[in-house]
């Protein structure tokens, strides 16, 4: 066993944090040989429902759980922290845009950047899963200036798996057998789900999903609207906003980053732009990441057609306009 590292989840008394602390404190991020101490940020009015949630953290009897350590307090949450899952942000109800809580949302990863810059190691891991969450993680970027840009990314893994999902459930395979799905841009209904790069295990054998599918109509049509929709459509059916997956989809993306992507294979992350594919620099952009050694860098040279070119276009729109209005709430104090 190696010596405990510091995890904090914010949000902590919310419906996400309910499913991603149990499965951090199984291991199933860090590994089974890593202690955790696991820091659990909230709102002061939810100090009494973390209290509960507390209780059963040890009522679980988790051998990598060391301590756990309930707070209303940024400073105390994020004291040494090594990685930082920003769950805590108002969710959408039905109807609304996830930038419509952009004014809400925001001057919290304002005043938990802070607190990252003055208590947390400079080289602690941040996801942001709170919505808006690219233009919340630039946002947290920007208050943290001595922890690097590369440290904050967003998340748009859950984007991901369900477009893993419903090319897998087109095909009749498991979800194992397909990989290298994108998710550019914004977790937003601007987000554009790629199948172009995407590849398939049919029999033993590899080869492109796009032939597999052989519909252009569908991969360019439903398929998209249904993968940028999807987060509503749970809305509409649980009339609370996506939890289950939401956690499994943190847990993939803080895996992915702590112990590297497998050769040949890539992960979306939001993360800040370097102007890769021309898109813009200094906006947090959802783009395929290779990762070695708990660093990410941009897949390069895949090839973009003008269909592509436009939806990328129009998602990083989008970013700049999000991050400008941002930029703005934060200044008004
Ligand atoms: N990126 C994604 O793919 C993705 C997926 C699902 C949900 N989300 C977003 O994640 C966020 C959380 O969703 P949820 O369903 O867990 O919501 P929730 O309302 O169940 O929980 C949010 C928790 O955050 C807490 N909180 C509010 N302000 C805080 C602050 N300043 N510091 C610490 N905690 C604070 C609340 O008290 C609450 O306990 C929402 O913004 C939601 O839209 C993102
Ligand atoms: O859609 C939402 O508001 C929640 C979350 O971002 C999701 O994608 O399910």
């Amino acid at each position: 066993m190696s010596e405990p590292i510091t995890v904090v989840v914010t949000g902590a008394a919310g419906q996400i944090a309910y499913s991603l602390l149990y499965m951090i404190s199984r291991g199933e991020v860090f590994g089974k040989q890593q202690r955790i101490n696991l820091h659990l940020l909230d709102i002061p009015p939810m100090m009494g429902v973390l209290e509960g949630v507390v209780m059963e953290l040890g009522d679980c009897a988790l051998p990598l759980l060391n301590k756990v350590v309930p707070t209303s307090d940024p400073a105390v949450a994020f004291k040494d922290a090594a990685a930082a899952f920003m769950v805590g942000a108002m969710p959408r109800k039905e109807g609304m845009e996830r930038k419509d809580l952009l004014s809400a949302n925001v001057k919290i990863f304002k005043v938990q950047g802070e607190a990252l810059d003055k208590f947390a190691r400079k080289d602690v891991k941040v996801l942001v899963v709170g919505n808006p969450a690219n233009t919340n993680a630039i946002i947290c970027s920007h208050y943290a200036p001595s922890i690097p840009k590369e440290n904050f990314t967003a998340m748009t893994r859950l984007d991901q798996n369900r477009a893993k999902y419903q090319i897998a459930s087109k095909l009749g395979l498991p979800v194992d057998a397909v990989k290298n799905v994108i998710i550019w841009g914004n977790h937003s209904s601007t987000q554009y789900p790629d199948a172009k790069h995407a590849v398939v295990t049919v029999n033993g054998a590899s080869k492109s999903a796009w032939d597999a599918i052989g519909d252009a109509a569908y991969l360019q049509g439903d398929f998209i609207s249904t993968v940028q929709k999807r987060g509503a459509a749970v809305i509409s059916a649980r009339k609370m906003s996506s939890a289950m997956s939401a956690a499994k989809a943190a847990c993939d993306h803080m895996h992915d980053w702590w112990n590297g992507t497998p050769a040949g294979e890539f992960v979306s992350m939001g993360v800040v732009s370097d102007g890769s594919y021309g898109m813009p620099k200094d906006i947090v952009f959802s783009f395929p990441v290779e990762i070695r050694d708990k660093k990410w860098s941009i897949v390069q040279g895949l090839s973009i057609d003008d269909f592509s070119k436009g939806k990328l276009d129009i998602t990083a729109k989008e970013l700049l306009e999000e991050k400008d209005e941002a930029m703005a709430v934060c200044n008004q104090d």
